[in-house]
């Protein structure tokens, strides 16, 4: 099933995967929706409920990554480093990317500049934007360490506040979109679905 979707964009050639459809050659109604911001912005949980209002199909690279390895992130970074998970990170990417599809990202998905132009080639990117206070009191609650290991070995206030400084202007740059992501769930969705209507009416 995977494989068959993943097909309506890329040629399979041995082991390598080639684009050789990018979002012009698929309608605008039918464009992959990439979320991406930093841990705890909501992408995995509002995702899934946009793909159940939208009728799309939902994937996740993070858990398609612990799917396909049978590994937490932790686990992988244990054994192959940071470098090693976002190496399989960006085959993720391309894996999970298919039409009608929304994608939740990892957080540090905007790392590699190759990831951004793919993103943004191939779909629509989202920005779930929200302040470090509310993303570090989120995890704090649900701190999920297997899929959440320490980035900076820094309490997680720290660490948000640290992350977002860096990474807070990679996330606009490579967003077409960028929604408040400190409202509830449902008003995210709500925000999430008129900004895309708008745009695919423009
Ligand atoms: N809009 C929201 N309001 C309140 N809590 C939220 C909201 N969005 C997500 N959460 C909660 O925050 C926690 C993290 O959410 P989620 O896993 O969806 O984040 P994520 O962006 O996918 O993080 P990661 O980058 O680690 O995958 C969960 O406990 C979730 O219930
Ligand atoms: O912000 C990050 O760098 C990460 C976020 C998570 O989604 C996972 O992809 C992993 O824990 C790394
Ligand atoms: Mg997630």
């Amino acid at each position: 099933m995977m494989r068959r979707k993943v097909d309506l964009f890329y040629s399979h050639v041995g082991e390598h995967v080639a684009p050789n459809n990018a979002a012009e050659d698929v309608p605008f109604m039918s464009l992959p929706i990439y979320l991406i911001g930093a841990r705890g912005c909501g992408k995995t949980t509002v995702g899934r409920a946009l793909s159940q209002a939208l009728a799309y199909a939902f994937s996740d690279t993070d858990y398609f990554l612990q799917q396909t390895t049978q590994q937490t992130v932790a686990g992988i970074v244990a054994a192959e480093g940071w470098e090693g998970f976002r190496r399989r990170e960006t085959q993720a990417l391309i894996a999970v990317t298919a039409p009608s599809t929304v994608i939740a990202t990892g957080g540090g998905m905007v790392l590699a500049e190759e990831n951004c132009r793919f993103m943004r080639e191939h779909g629509r990117v989202v920005y779930l934007k929200a302040d470090p206070e509310v993303l570090a009191s989120r995890l704090e609650a649900y701190p999920e360490e297997e899929q959440r290991p320490t980035l900076t070995g820094r309490p997680i206030a720290d660490e948000m506040v640290e992350v977002l400084s860096q990474r807070d202007r990679l996330y606009q740059q490579a967003a077409h979109h960028v929604i408040n992501a400190m409202q509830t769930p449902e008003q995210v969705v709500q925000t999430l679905l008129q900004t895309l209507s708008l745009a695919r009416a423009s």
